[in-house]
């Protein structure tokens, strides 16, 4: 008798506006991680054959930076928590959330680092860059300097991780506040940047929720398909008798405490 894994789950059932069954599509071809317009078949196979392996239990990192005010923080929470606050309450260090999906029938998460942009903060929010399967630049499109240090911040999160490893997203955000026109140019630039450093391009609202649940959507099928992936190449290797280890992608469960460091760097 086979017994599927979620119904075993200690956690309550996934969302059903947390089920991905198709593959979300990118936003713009031209930056984009791939432009499939289906998970690959060795995926989908694995998974109608329950042989993902681990993956059920992954829990994927996702650390979303970049510049102080770009609106990190309200992109997480309009998906988390479809909320949006005005008010500019800038992050201390790090804050995080857990999202659960169930992708092509089978339970996955991410978990999301929200982290601070300002100077002063930034020495306590490297700390937990370690770690990282997905790493979301976030820039102001109303704010081409903020895409400027878009490098900078990628360089810094990319020296806690490995580069070969890591699926990089390049985020606009604050959709709502740009004229057609200066959206246009600046998206011209984003787009050069992001297939420069091989990252995939979206412009979302956090205030409307433009784009936001997409942008997420494609980021758990990606990280998602990325680990089956792995997990199909590790279990053809792999021996009778090999010990199968549980892993986090942060591959350490006690830095997920909510607790926040208490004090900043200067
Ligand atoms: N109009 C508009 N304003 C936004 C949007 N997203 C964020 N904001 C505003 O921008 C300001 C900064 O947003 P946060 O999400 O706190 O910025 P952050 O990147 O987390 O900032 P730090 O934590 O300091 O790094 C707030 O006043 C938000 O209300 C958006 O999509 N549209
Ligand atoms: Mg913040």
């Amino acid at each position: 008798m086979s017994v599927r894994v979620s119904s075993l789950s200690v956690f309550p059932p996934v969302r059903r506006d947390r089920v991905i069954a198709k593959l979300p599509q990118c936003f713009r071809r031209e930056a984009a991680l791939h432009v499939e317009d289906e998970f690959s078949g060795k995926v989908r196979t694995a998974c109608q054959e329950q042989r993902t392996g681990t993956v059920g239990f992954k829990i994927s990192k996702v650390i979303v930076v970049g510049d102080l005010a770009v609106g990190k923080t309200c992109l997480i929470n309009r998906f988390c928590k479809d909320v949006f606050d005005k008010n500019y309450k800038a992050t201390i260090g790090v804050d995080f959330e857990m999202e659960r999906f169930e992708v092509l029938g089978v339970p996955f998460s991410l978990q999301l680092w929200d982290t601070a942009g300002q100077e002063r903060f930034k020495c306590i929010a490297s700390t937990y860059y370690r770690g990282a399967q997905v790493v979301i630049i976030a820039f102001d499109l109303n704010d081409i300097a903020s895409l400027g240090h878009a490098r900078q911040w990628l360089e810094d999160a990319l020296k806690e991780n490995d580069p070969t490893s890591v699926q990089l997203f390049l985020v606009g955000t604050k959709k709502d506040l740009s004229s057609p026109a200066q959206y246009s140019r600046i998206e011209q630039d984003a787009l050069k940047f992001a297939s420069d450093i091989r990252a995939e391009y979206w412009a979302v609202s956090s205030l409307t929720g433009e784009n936001v649940s997409e942008f997420f959507f494609r980021v758990a099928a990606l990280a998602f398909e990325t680990n089956v992936l792995a997990e199909l190449e590790r279990s053809g290797t792999r021996q009778i008798g090999d010990v199968v280890r549980i892993n986090s992608a942060s591959g350490d469960l006690s830095a997920a405490s909510k607790k926040k460091p208490s004090s900043c760097c200067q």
